[in-house]
């Protein structure tokens, strides 16, 4: 299992003159499942994509069970452990439901592919292409592509958003099985905070860019946890009772 240690001074895009990321230092705990919740535009796919490698910059000190690592997670030669699922599912159009994990794979590990089909309720849509496909069941192929490579870190930024609300709640509840199952390490981008009090041990707020922790919560309620549950309704509600600034913005 992972541990990750995160810690960014600030972080500017080349076009602008205001950091997007300031202060933020934080570690997830081996197996932990971590959502991170914002306003819109403060910086959270970003904070993924640093955490990933696919954005950096000077003095980020990012480090992985303890070795430090400066390129990002994907470029590290030692580490394939990284899964990313992110808004779209971003499947090849050309390619079909089992070429699109195929990709990802050596051939030995083709033998994987129908028991993580299967795993994601698609055993019979392995020869179907994208496009014939429904959104819900596209994002169920990247899920079993990202679990394909068995992550031990899982990165997902706002992964159920254009869903309808019974498919989003069967995959919520599909990806905590399978993180379950694996011991995986997740840090999971909301703006939903009832998702995220269903789904996480921790819950960290960022403010507005230049954008920061502004508080963190652990949920320590018993699982399994029932999606607007009578005990999860009355958790949220003593944290705005007690936090009333995160209303500001920081929720739906
Ligand atoms: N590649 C880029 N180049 C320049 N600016 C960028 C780039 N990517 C993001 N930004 C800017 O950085 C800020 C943070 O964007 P980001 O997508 O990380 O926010 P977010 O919190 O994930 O937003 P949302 O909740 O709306 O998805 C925004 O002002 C955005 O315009």
């Amino acid at each position: 299992m992972i541990e990750l240690k995160v810690a960014i001074k600030d972080k500017y895009y080349a076009n602008s003159e205001q950091a997007v990321l300031a202060q933020l230092d934080f570690t997830v705990k081996p197996g932990e499942f971590v959502a991170i919740i914002g306003p819109s535009g403060c910086g959270k796919s970003t904070l993924l994509n640093m955490i990933s490698g696919l954005e950096s910059c000077e003095g980020q000190h990012l480090s992985y069970n303890q070795s430090a690592y400066q390129e990002g997670i994907a470029n590290n030669k030692e580490l394939h452990q990284l899964g990313y699922i992110f808004q779209q599912p971003r499947l090849m159009p050309w390619l079909t439901v089992r070429e699109n994990i195929e990709l990802i794979l050596q051939p030995d590990q083709f033998h994987k592919i129908d028991g993580l089909l299967a795993q994601v309720g698609l055993e019979n849509e392995g020869e179907y292409f994208p496009s014939q496909l429904s959104g819900g069941m596209q994002l169920r192929v990247s899920i079993a592509r990202a679990f394909a490579i068995n992550p031990q870190l899982l990165l997902l930024d706002e992964p159920f958003n254009s869903l309808d609300a019974p498919t989003a709640a069967r995959l919520r509840q599909l990806l905590i099985d399978l993180c379950a199952q694996r011991g995986t390490t997740v840090i999971f981008v909301t703006h939903d905070l009832q998702e995220a009090i269903y789904l996480a041990d921790r819950i960290i707020f960022m403010s507005d860019s230049p954008s920061t922790i502004v508080h963190q919560s652990i949920v320590d309620l018993p699982r399994p946890r029932k999606e607007s549950g009578v005990a999860e309704l009355e958790w949220q509600a003593q944290l705005l009772v007690t936090y009333p600034q995160l209303l500001a913005g920081r929720i739906d």
